[in-house]
């Protein structure tokens, strides 16, 4: 490039630039300006019958307001991505908050938890799934991120197992899409030893059949945790997140290594108070039925009568008698709603017991 044509960029470039440098104070101005509105909004709910601070049905309706206000050339996509930080800076303005999940730092709870609340809130990690609730129900934090399912390996025995034994509120769901990378300082033919979470281990089970057979897989309690072994051990690799190769310095040696690139799982935000109706909610419940034939039909027809669509069924071993089940459904609908409220009501008189674990609106994208 010459220099005069150097110049002459520079030329156009600037008067643009002094237009975006201009519309960047009056976007600040505005900013701030929400801002302090958010300011009274927390005085509001901290005050009187305080409130919670995260309000799952606001920020739908906040998103979804921005995209139709939203008239191009940004995508949706990145608006959204700057609201839900905008609100994670809510926040810290309303009341700091503490989010949990499942440690350490680098898990894709910690990358679910990180994309569903932001960077202005304070995380915290804990040893296993059971302790998220348990620091729910303690006060230690305000919010857990726990997975629920994924698309690949179906539901995460640990979490709904965790259900049986903590009262919590579920009160917002979460999708995120999971890409697996092989993490290790080492070349991919030293690497004598592989560690991952065992779910982990199954969703990347095609490519581990084909690649690096000669490494021995051990399981360990989350994919962060063999990150962090990888980092340590010489030969050793850990099957994690880009995120975790970042936190604890392992290269990435192969990205993407899942066996189905949709890979997602599914996570639920608990708490200590539910969600309130949006007009597009799910209501999750958790039954046990009577060991007599059709008992649990009896239940899914009171569903299937009342017109309620169903979008999960899972179920566990309630641990207290052998072949008794705990089943996990999850309904279209808000339990505020009269017909989910009924249907429920009449399924309960199925069961020897029903728990609602909670309402929260519909995620429809994958963060
Ligand atoms: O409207 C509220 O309840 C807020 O707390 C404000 C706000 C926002 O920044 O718009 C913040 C966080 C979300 O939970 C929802 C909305």
């Amino acid at each position: 490039m010459t220099q005069g044509s150097t110049k002459s960029t520079d030329e156009a470039l600037a008067p643009l630039r002094k237009r975006i440098d201009e519309l960047d104070r009056q976007i600040v101005e505005l900013l701030n300006a929400r801002a302090k509105v958010v300011v009274e909004v927390g005085h509001v709910k901290r005050g009187g019958a305080a409130a919670p601070i995260y309000a799952p049905e606001r920020e739908k309706a906040v998103l979804e307001q921005i995209r139709q206000y939203n008239t191009g050339p940004l995508p949706d996509a990145c608006l959204e991505a700057i609201w839900r930080e905008l609100m994670s800076g809510s926040f810290a303005l309303e009341r700091p908050l503490r989010v949990g999940y499942l440690g350490p730092a680098g898990s894709f709870s910690h990358l679910a938890a990180r994309r569903k609340f932001g960077s202005s809130v304070e995380y915290d990690n804990v040893d296993d799934i059971p302790a998220v609730f348990e620091e729910i129900l303690r006060g230690h934090i305000d919010y857990g991120l726990v997975p629920i399912e994924n698309s690949a390996i179906g539901g995460i025995g640990e979490t709904l197992d965790a259900f049986l034994n903590a009262e919590v509120q579920v009160c917002a769901e979460v999708l995120i899409n999971i890409h697996h990378n092989l993490l290790s300082n080492a070349q991919p033919d030293q690497i004598t030893r592989i560690y991952s979470k065992p779910e982990a281990i199954a969703q990347c089970r095609k490519w581990l059949s084909v690649q690096l057979q000669q490494a021995e897989k051990v399981p360990v309690a989350s994919t962060s945790k063999a990150a962090e072994l990888a980092a340590t051990e010489p030969n050793a690799a850990a099957i994690a997140s880009s995120l975790a190769g970042e936190l604890y310095d392992v290269k990435v040696q192969f990205a993407n290594i899942e066996d189905n690139p949709q890979n997602t799982t599914r996570f639920f935000v608990i708490a200590r108070q539910a969600s309130k109706p949006t007009g597009d909610d799910k209501t999750s419940v958790m039954f046990t039925t009577e060991h007599a034939a059709g008992a649990l039909v009896n239940v899914l027809d009171v569903f299937r009568d009342f017109g309620l669509n169903m979008t999960h069924i899972d179920k566990r071993p309630s641990k207290r008698v052998n072949w008794e089940y705990y089943f996990f459904v999850d309904l279209v609908g808000h339990i505020e709603e009269e017909k989910v409220r009924h249907a429920i009501e009449e399924a309960r008189k199925h069961c020897l017991q029903l728990t609602v674990l909670g309402s929260f609106p519909r995620a429809k994208e994958v963060l």
